[in-house]
Parts: C-alpha cells; sequence; structure tokens
C-alpha cells in the first residue's frame, strides 16, 4: 500500500483506534488531530475520554465549524489535503513547514496552523456514498469491473489460505506525519512473479525499498504456486475486459500482441498483497502510487475471505469546485471477487477500505490444504487481497529521478488539474483524452521516512524526453 497523503488517511486511521461507541464529526477528528500534533494514538484517546463531557464539546466544535468555514476564502481553496500531498509540496513548503511546527507557547494551535487548515473538508460539501450493487452499476458508475466468482472455488479457497499463512510475516507499513511514525491499519507485503522481463531479481530489490516507504528490511518474495494459478486466470479475465474498452494514449504499448495475435496484453509481474484482520482494520484513501506502474495503469484486485465495502471518492479538478460535488461510491468486494481497476482510476479517483463496526463472519467453503501448517490468525475474520501490476520496464527503479535527498522520487498525477493545459471533466479524463489533459510530477517522497524531512524536490514529467515507452499513442501512430 502506499503512505498517506492527506487527511483521509489520518482520520481513517484515528477511526480505526476508537472504541464502536465513539463517533465523533469529522470536525471533531480534525480538531482532536490538530491537538496532538498528528498522533492519532493521543488523538484517539483525547476523543475516548472526552466523550462523557458531550455537551459542552457540541458548543466549542460549532465554533470551529464556524471558524473552519469563514477561513474559507477563494484564494486559499486549492488544497483538499490536510497534509500538502508531495505532489504540491514545493508550492506549499512554507505549510508543511508550519505543520512540522511545534505550537509556540500562548500560540492557539488553530492560528498557528491557519494557512494549511484542510480548506476543502471545511468547503467541499460531501455527498454520502452511493452503494453500487451490481456489476453493472460499477461499470456505468466507474472507471472499475466487477468480476464475482473469477477463480474456480478451490483454487480461491486454496490461495486464501495459502496468503493467510504468509501474512504471518507480513509488515504494517510505517511513515512519518506531523512528526510522529504512524502505522498503517493492515498488514502488507510485495511480491514478485518470474521472470520479469529477463532482468535479474537484484535490478527490482530497488523498488522494495520505494514500495516499504524506505525501510530497505524486506525482500522481494516469489509468487507461492495458487497465485501463480490464479495470475493466468486473472491475466485473460483482465484482457477480455480490456479489449472492450477505449485506450489512453499513455498507457503501456509495449505488449502490442498476443500469442493470439490479439491487440495488446496485460499482464501482471508483481503483486501487492494485504490482509485486514476484524472490523476495524482498513486503508485510508489513497490512490496507488504509479512510479513502477507508470501513467493509467490497470490493476486487478482480488479478493479473499471475509467480504468487506471498496470505497471510491472522486477528486475533482480545482476549476470545478463549487460547481459539482465530488462523488463516492461503495462497492462491496465479496470472497473470490477481482474488481479491475481500469485505466484512469488512479487519476480521477482515490480508494479506501474504510473501517466496519462489524463484518460478516467467513465460511471457507473448503478445508485448508493438508500440507499448510496451522494458521495464527481466525480465518472467518480475515479479508485478503491481492493486487496484480505491472511494473513497467520503462519506469525501472534505475531510470527513476533521484531527490536531493538522494532518494527515488515519486510519480503523481495532477490530480487536481493544476497544470492542465486543457479543461477536462472527470468524465472527460476518465474516457478518453487522459493522456492529453493529466500532467505528472516526480516529487520527493523522502520525508515519509525521514522523520518527515523531504526535500520539497518536484520536476514535471516529460515522458518523451526522458525517453519512456512505448505508450499506447506511439503504438497507434504505427498503424
Ligand atoms: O484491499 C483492497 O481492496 C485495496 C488495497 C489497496 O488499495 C492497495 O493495495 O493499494
Ligand atoms: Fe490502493
Amino acid at each position: 500500500m502506499d503512505g498517506p497523503e492527506d487527511t483521509d488517511t489520518l482520520l481513517a486511521l484515528l477511526c480505526s483506534l476508537l472504541p464502536d461507541n465513539v463517533v465523533p464529526s469529522q470536525q471533531a477528528l480534525l480538531e482532536a488531530l490538530l491537538q496532538a500534533e498528528g498522533n492519532v494514538k493521543i488523538a484517539a484517546e483525547t476523543l475516548s475520554k472526552q466523550r462523557s463531557s458531550d455537551s459542552s464539546k457540541r458548543k466549542r466544535h460549532a465554533g470551529l465549524d464556524d471558524w473552519l468555514t469563514r477561513s474559507v476564502s477563494p484564494h486559499n481553496v486549492e488544497g483538499q489535503s490536510f497534509l500538502p500531498s508531495s505532489a504540491t509540496r514545493a508550492q506549499s513548503q512554507l505549510e508543511s513547514e508550519s505543520l512540522n511546527k511545534k505550537p509556540r507557547s500562548g500560540d492557539g494551535v488553530f492560528t498557528i496552523r491557519r494557512d494549511s487548515l484542510p480548506h476543502s473538508v471545511a468547503s467541499i460539501p460531501r455527498l454520502p456514498p452511493l452503494m453500487l450493487s451490481s456489476p453493472s452499476l460499477v461499470a456505468q458508475h466507474t472507471p472499475c469491473t466487477l468480476h464475482l466468482g473469477v477463480l474456480p472455488s478451490e483454487l480461491a479457497s486454496r490461495l486464501f489460505y495459502t496468503m493467510l499463512y504468509e501474512a504471518q510475516d507480513w509488515s504494517r507499513n510505517q511513515w512519518w506525519l506531523f512528526g510522529r511514525l504512524v502505522e498503517s491499519p493492515h498488514r502488507s507485503s510485495l511480491y514478485i512473479r518470474h521472470p520479469v522481463d529477463g532482468s535479474n531479481e537484484a535490478s527490482w530489490q530497488g523498488i522494495t525499498r520505494a514500495w516499504y516507504n524506505g525501510r530497505q528490511s524486506e525482500t522481494l518474495k516469489e509468487f507461492p504456486s495458487p497465485m501463480e494459478e490464479a495470475c493466468r486466470i486473472i491475466e485473460k479475465t483482465v484482457n477480455v475486459e480490456m479489449r472492450k474498452r477505449r485506450r489512453s494514449p499513455l498507457e503501456w504499448g509495449g505488449d502490442p500482441d498476443d500469442p493470439d495475435g490479439q491487440k495488446f496484453t496485460w499482464r501482471a509481474n508483481f503483486a501487492a498483497a494485504n490482509c485486514y484482520e476484524g472490523a476495524k482494520e482498513g486503508v485510508g484513501f489513497h490512490s496507488d502510487r504509479l512510479t513502477s506502474i507508470g501513467p493509467y495503469p490497470t490493476i486487478a484486485s482480488l479478493s479473499l475471505g471475509t467480504r468487506r465495502v471498496f470505497r471510491l471518492r472522486e477528486v475533482i479538478a480545482l476549476d470545478e469546485i463549487g460547481q459539482r460535488t465530488p462523488k463516492t461510491f461503495d462497492i462491496t468486494l465479496p470472497h473470490n471477487s477481482l474488481c479491475i481497476m481500469h485505466a484512469s482510476t488512479q487519476e480521477c479517483f482515490k480508494h479506501s477500505i474504510p473501517p466496519r463496526s462489524t463484518i460478516d463472519r467467513f465460511h471457507p467453503p473448503h478445508p485448508p490444504p493438508a500440507d499448510l501448517p496451522e494458521l495464527a490468525s481466525d480465518p472467518g475474520n480475515c479479508r485478503i487481497n491481492v493486487t496484480f501490476r505491472f511494473f513497467r520496464p520503462d519506469f525501472h527503479p534505475d531510470t527513476i529521478p533521484r531527490c536531493k535527498c538522494g532518494e527515488m522520487t515519486t510519480l503523481r498525477p495532477d490530480m487536481k488539474g493544476r497544470q492542465r493545459k486543457v479543461g477536462g471533466s472527470v468524465k472527460e479524463r476518465s474516457e478518453s483524452t487522459g493522456g492529453d489533459t493529466m500532467g505528472y510530477w516526480w516529487t520527493c517522497t523522502a520525508g515519509d521516512q525521514n522523520e518527515g524531512k523531504g526535500c520539497g524536490f518536484w520536476k514535471v514529467v516529460d515522458v518523451k524526453a526522458e525517453g519512456r515507452g512505448p505508450f499506447v499513442s506511439d503504438y497507434n501512430n504505427k498503424l
């Protein structure tokens, strides 16, 4: 999973730490986070303790709401994130520094952070999530498709048990936020498929460092055999689906033909696996890091075990703010379902697995494989997610620009349309002309690990000058 870039991740983390009977408003959550200088554990303790004195607090929250609303002015509606995302770090370096500063004595916490407050949290009304309860509704409203019962039932069970066993060694991602080390509320791991483009595994090791937010400890594991079996089936499903869709110019165009002469073949060479144990584990809103998978990637996300809600939230461009409200969609992902995040999902939406108060118990339809050692986790209480991805050779770690910290930079889409030349609604961006209207940055994210201190490096991506490709657009030109 990716490092946190925004308030939502922080809010999700905070929610996951709260007892079921504590359900504060978003403003109350933000206030607690500010007071705790971003330490989610302290914020959670404060909120839990404050619960008994609700009536006096309500008065204070109304005051804060009022203050937040008043603080919004046309020139500062820009930031949707509580923390400036790395993509905007250069222009909001000062904000970022003020966020990392400890409050001076006598400073109201709101006074010192006035410029960096989450304007959009206060200013952009959020529509309640719309539940998309069938594959056709998913396809109609989002750039994703949902495929139920995608694997043979026995293989789905075998892969579930295998990954649950593997998950015992997975770790929680960690990163620095507000000067504190925070931890993802789920465990994850990265897997490599062999052979990868004829290159040796060592050449991809750099990717694990970036993947695990700079921690070198993890080594790449190979796909276990049921994952390989599943991957072959999933590749077929993805290719059938992709061939029905219009391709975006910046998508990978390097594997134009498969052995059957079909145009464009999607394949997976890496997989990121996640394990969510119990109702409270989840992942906050994020879009997947594009550094290795490039623009407009296709990601095939397999769900195994207990069903959970996958939440997608539109990110609207700055010029759309005030004109329309970003939509949020909930998709229930049952055991053995595949959600394909097609091209543009990462550019136009953020996604999350929100924590719940309860989850359905999962009854695996098959017993564990006889040769598998005993599991430490209760299978009825867990969800395994495997996201199959294609790491592009033209975005190999050796070719990724380094920032002044000496670390690999991160590829970020210009989700809010800051540098977009041609205006383009989310619909236009997701449907066709993505390559023409979407810009990208290389940005420093070294601060995720280095006690929050990055160098603020960012530069606009120029895929041609950087010698990347081939893209779908290059392929089309040759026709
Ligand atoms: O568990 C899921 O369905 C989502 C996982 C995810 O967002 C990720 O691995 O980046
Ligand atoms: Fe993700």
